[in-house]
This record gives C-alpha cells, structure tokens and sequence, in this order.
C-alpha cells in the first residue's frame, strides 16, 4: 500500500477536487505499455500554479520529515515540482537542493545522465506527478543506489494503484503518496461507464 501524506491539516477535498479536474476518460495508450480507460494527467496538475503549489508544499513536509539533502526526478513532469520545492525550502530557510535525472544521455555537451551537485553523502526524495507501474521509480532510484546515492523514498502525486508499492517496497523503497486513485474508485468507475454509454449513443 502507498503511504498517503498526511493532508489533513490541509483542505483534503480541495486536492481531491484538482486531482479529480486532471483525469481523463476516454482510451490512451499507456507509457508502459498497454491502453487504458483514464488518464491521469500529471502535467496539467505540475503546470498549474495553484496545484504546483498545494502539492510541492506538502511534499516539502514529506522531504523535511524525511530529512533529505535533496529531491528530484526523471524530466519532465518531476521538474516543475522541483523547482518549486527547492524555492519553498529557502523561503523557509531549509537547505534543500534539486536534481533531475535525463531519460536518456545527450550526445552533445556532458553526458551526465544526473543532472545537479549529488555525492555519497547526498539523501534523496524522488518525485513525480503520477506513478503507474512504476518503471520509473524503479529505474531512477536504481540509478542513484548504483552511483552511491540513499533514496529515501519516492512521492506521487497520485498512485494509480498498478502495483508500484509493492514493487517499491521489495526494493526496500516507501512509496507516498498525496492522492490515490483507489480513494477515488467509485467516481472513476462512474465516468468510464459514462463516458462508454456516450460513445454507444453516438
Ligand atoms: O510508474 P510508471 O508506469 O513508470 O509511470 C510513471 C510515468 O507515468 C506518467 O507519465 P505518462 O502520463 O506519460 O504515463 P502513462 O502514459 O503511463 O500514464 C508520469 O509522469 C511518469 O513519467
């Protein structure tokens, strides 16, 4: 089971609203492979000023408790929360600096696959709008253990429930997250039937 943040001290149904505005329903073909009814779509949420910020603050909360040096993840959709985070932390005076991780090396330039001022003594939080599966999580926490690098652990904005915490945790990685889309079954199955009632009508 993913660790949901706890949001209580927060408006919970305000986030559940701007999760809710930024799912999908119709058939798209899937990153990992395969199609599904919804999508969930994580720029929309880390491109919109409101939700950047409601999310990257409690995620913030998370990187302190957690006491990381750093937080990061793979371009694009974990780039603006980074940046956001790692300015939240100086307007509170944490020291907290950011990295990204390139999904594939450049053939100009350096050829660093990391992207920022990470060593042997760096802690880290991952962070992306959504996690699936979890290919990627598992590809770049495996990338920074192999480079000497603790991941501490990896945070969604929402978990789409296909089964990453489990693969997380075999890798001794916790999963958190702010929203899960089991908290929002009933509503997601009520929209797909919809929405497949809509195209039969056509
Ligand atoms: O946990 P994983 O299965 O590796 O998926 C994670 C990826 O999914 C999202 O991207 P995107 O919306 O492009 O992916 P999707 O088509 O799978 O929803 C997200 O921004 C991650 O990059």
């Amino acid at each position: 089971m993913t660790t949901m943040l706890d949001i209580k001290a927060h408006n919970v149904n305000e986030l559940i609203d701007m999760v809710k505005q930024s799912i999908l329903f119709d058939q798209f073909k899937r990153k990992s492979g395969g199609s599904c009814d919804y999508y969930v779509h994580g720029r929309r949420m880390v491109l919109d000023s409101g939700v950047l910020l409601a999310c990257s603050n409690r995620m913030l909360d998370l990187a302190i408790r957690l006491k990381v040096s750093h937080v990061g993840g793979e371009v694009a959709s974990a780039l603006p929360l980074v940046g956001s985070m790692i300015t939240l932390a100086a307007m509170k005076g944490y020291a907290l600096d950011g990295f990204f991780i390139r999904e594939a090396v450049k053939d100009h330039g350096f050829s660093h696959m990391v992207e920022g001022e990470l060593n042997n003594n760096s802690t880290v939080l991952l962070v992306d709008d959504v996690i699936g599966k979890g290919s990627v999580a598992l590809r770049t926490s495996r990338l920074l253990r192999q480079q000497g690098v603790a991941v501490k652990g990896f945070c969604a904005i929402v978990d789409r429930c296909e089964g990453a915490s489990e693969l997380l945790q075999a890798e001794g990685l916790e999963l958190f997250s702010l929203c899960t889309t089991d908290l929002l079954k009933e509503w997601i199955d009520h929209n797909i039937l919809l929405k497949r009632k809509l195209l039969h009508a056509e």
